[in-house]
């Protein structure tokens, strides 16, 4: 009955991971690429006690690619790690709590995930977020630059639109920066658009696939449903119009449902691990691995931009390009360019300052 709920949430994981034309994690396995097999990983999740943080550290522990799972937080990741590591799964988890145990819990990280810092509450944007996120992000990739430089950087901490270009900066001066190994994380607004199209086009939403590219607040979020799969022949251009507005507006949508109590948690600790799951395979050598994420780009005029990526063993391996565009999109790639332009100018200007 476990092995059966365990084997089932990753082949949901790698089903939904379908941008990726990468192998189910069960062709891996059946390739005799098992969890005994599968290179030593260390995976480290910075937050790893709040609300996005508890649920992702349990994905990341059902994940058979993970041989090492370090759980840092400033307060109560011994819990969460106890917790957690009493699931009779592959990896070994370490709990590690304050600034002095940062050091420890990075050290020889493949990927660290960081979901650290403030969620918003309703009325608030993600750019309302800046003053305190920015700092706990800067003081994170210090550390990540010091104790783990080679590290693939999946960053969740909002607004990821800045916290991106942040860490390059950090990273640049740190001599350690390396494009390749650098992911604002825009998984669930991919997750949302799959879940809203599939919907709309009553289509079964595992076969569903929909870029989204630009960044991760507001209008800069833009999903390419023209590009979307299977094609929905019974969409009209305001279902269209209305599901662009909707995947915007996702993260809205949770804040205001939760009331005061944070933003989205589950969900996004769902995409976060598909995207994590992504990087191990890209690490690990599976051709193919395809996810959307916010990078160093050179697809626009702008320094940073979320597009479809080809994931290695370095990192990212291409950024691809956007593809045909209808006109309500390049309509929509217009306007979203001064918005995240002004973003990711706040972001380097701050981790430059002082
Ligand atoms: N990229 C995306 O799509 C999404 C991003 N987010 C963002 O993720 C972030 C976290 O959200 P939640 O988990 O809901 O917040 P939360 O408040 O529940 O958890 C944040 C955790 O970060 C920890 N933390 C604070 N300062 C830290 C530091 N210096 N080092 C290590 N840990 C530290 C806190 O102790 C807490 O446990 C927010 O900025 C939120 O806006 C949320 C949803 C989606
Ligand atoms: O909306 C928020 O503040 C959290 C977030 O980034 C999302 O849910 O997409």
């Amino acid at each position: 009955m476990k092995t059966t709920m365990l084997r089932s949430i990753q082949s949901s994981l790698t089903r939904a991971n379908n941008s990726a034309s990468s192998p189910s994690t069960h062709s891996l396995l059946r390739r005799g690429y098992s969890s005994e097999s599968a290179p030593e990983r260390k995976v480290t999740v910075l937050g790893a006690a709040g609300g996005i943080g508890q649920p992702l550290a349990l994905l990341m522990k059902l994940n058979p690619l993970v041989s090492h799972l370090s759980l840092y937080d400033i307060a109560g990741t011994p819990g969460v790690a106890a917790d957690v590591g009493h699931i009779n799964t592959r990896s070994e988890v370490v709990g590690f709590m304050g600034e002095e145990q940062l050091g420890k819990a990075l050290e020889g990280s493949d990927i660290v995930i960081i979901p650290a810092g403030v969620p918003r509450k309703p009325g608030m944007t993600r750019d309302d977020l800046f003053n305190i996120n920015a700092g706990i992000v800067k003081s994170l990739c210090t550390a990540i630059a010091k104790y783990c430089p080679n590290a693939l950087v999946n960053m969740i901490s909002n607004p990821v639109n800045s916290t991106v270009p942040i860490a390059a900066e950090i990273f640049k001066k740190a001599g350690i920066y390396d494009e390749k190994k650098l992911f604002g994380v825009t998984t669930l607004d991919v997750v949302r658009a799959k879940t809203f199209y599939a919907g709309k086009a009553r289509v079964p939403v595992e076969g569903v696939n929909v870029p989204v590219v630009g960044g991760h607040a507001g209008i800069t979020i833009l999903p390419l449903f023209s590009q979307a799969t299977p094609k929905a022949n019974n969409l009209s251009g305001e279902d269209l119009t209305a599901l662009t507005k909707r995947t915007q507006d996702g993260g809205t949508e949770v804040v205001e449902a939760k009331a005061g109590k944070g933003s989205a948690t589950l969900s996004m600790a769902y995409a976060g691990a598909i995207f994590a799951d992504a990087c191990l395979k890209g690490l690990n050598g599976v051709p193919d691995v395809v996810e959307c994420s916010f990078v160093q780009s050179s697809i626009t005029e702008l320094p940073f931009f979320a597009s479809k990526v080809r994931l290695g063993k370095n990192g990212i391996e291409e950024v691809l390009g956007l593809g045909p565009l209808s006109d309500f999109e390049k309509q929509g790639l217009e306007s979203l360019i001064p918005d995240l332009k002004s973003s990711i100018e706040k972001g380097i200007a701050f981790a430059n300052k002082s």
